[in-house]
């Protein structure tokens, strides 16, 4: 089970080996040491908290995934991959879905509103604070779009930068059994990506808001640039009880 605690490290060390068994005394040492309500009402409290938004960019196969799988276990973010959520509509037969499942086997970009409007449905009925959007803005067009109907601009974006031919062989490895995970596909991708997702990169970056990984070498030696930054950001870590 994980349970937030504080940011400081002493606190996690002593939370970690004194609740050792009973839930109980999980419970009162967490209350012990934290001004927060308890768990119980933790949605209630963290709804109006300002969220916090990261955009995770990188071409197909980058690792977007896998780091924000990472960042969740750490820091206690929600992911929300814009790619999954049009996928679930593909799967519940929505009015939308033979039109999703053929933009993305062409390797195209979703209107603006309709992926908005699932990202939108999942922050709006979260009670954290904290998300990762992941695979999203993928065009200028989309990053005006969300920043219109949301009011909100992300706190910060990372970019994993990685070589084609290495996003090429992870996304042929991936076995997920996507319709677009295929030769054909991923150059189409890889076109959308160099000429429509970049220049949000580009944007970013003028904004001082980019953080780039060099997104090659092992999933944890890519993790050692991811870490940091958030850790900067003194959000509170997750230890396993
Ligand atoms: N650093 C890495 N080295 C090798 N394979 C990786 C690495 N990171 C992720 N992968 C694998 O590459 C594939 C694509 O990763 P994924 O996280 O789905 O990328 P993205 O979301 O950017 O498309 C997955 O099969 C994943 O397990
Ligand atoms: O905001 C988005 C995110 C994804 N997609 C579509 O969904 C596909 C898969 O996106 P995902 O992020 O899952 O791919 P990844 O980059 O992780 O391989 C993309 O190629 C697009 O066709 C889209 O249209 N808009
Ligand atoms: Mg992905």
């Amino acid at each position: 089970m994980w349970r937030r605690v504080v940011s400081a490290s002493h606190f996690t060390f002593a939370h970690k080996s004194i609740a050792n068994n009973k839930d109980v005394c999980k419970l009162k040492f967490w209350e012990a040491f934290t001004t927060e309500i308890p768990l119980k009402e933790k949605g209630t409290f963290q709804r109006d908290k300002t969220p916090f938004i990261t955009f995770v960019l990188g071409g197909p196969g980058s690792g977007k995934g896998t780091q924000c799988m990472k960042i969740v276990e750490n820091f206690g973010f929600t992911h929300l991959s814009a790619g999954d959520l049009l996928r679930r509509e593909i799967a519940s037969n929505s009015a939308d879905g033979t039109m999703i499942l053929n933009t993305i086997k062409e390797g195209k970009i979703v209107p603006s509103e309709l992926t908005i409007r699932l990202i939108q449905k999942e922050m709006e009925s979260s009670d954290n604070y904290k998300f990762l959007i992941d695979g999203f803005p993928r065009s200028e067009e989309n990053r005006i779009a969300f920043e219109q109907i949301m009011g909100v601009e992300p706190d910060i974006v990372l970019f994993f930068d990685c070589p084609e031919d290495e996003m090429v062989k992870r996304v042929l490895n991936r076995n997920q059994g996507r319709v677009d995970d295929n030769i054909v596909t991923i150059k189409k991708r890889l076109k959308v990506f160099d000429a429509l997702n970049l220049p949000v990169v580009k944007y970013y970056m003028e904004k001082g808001k980019l953080y780039k990984i060099k997104a090659v070498g092992t999933v944890d030696e890519i993790y050692k640039q991811v870490y940091p930054v958030f850790a900067s950001l003194n959000f509170e870590q997750q230890v396993r009880e």
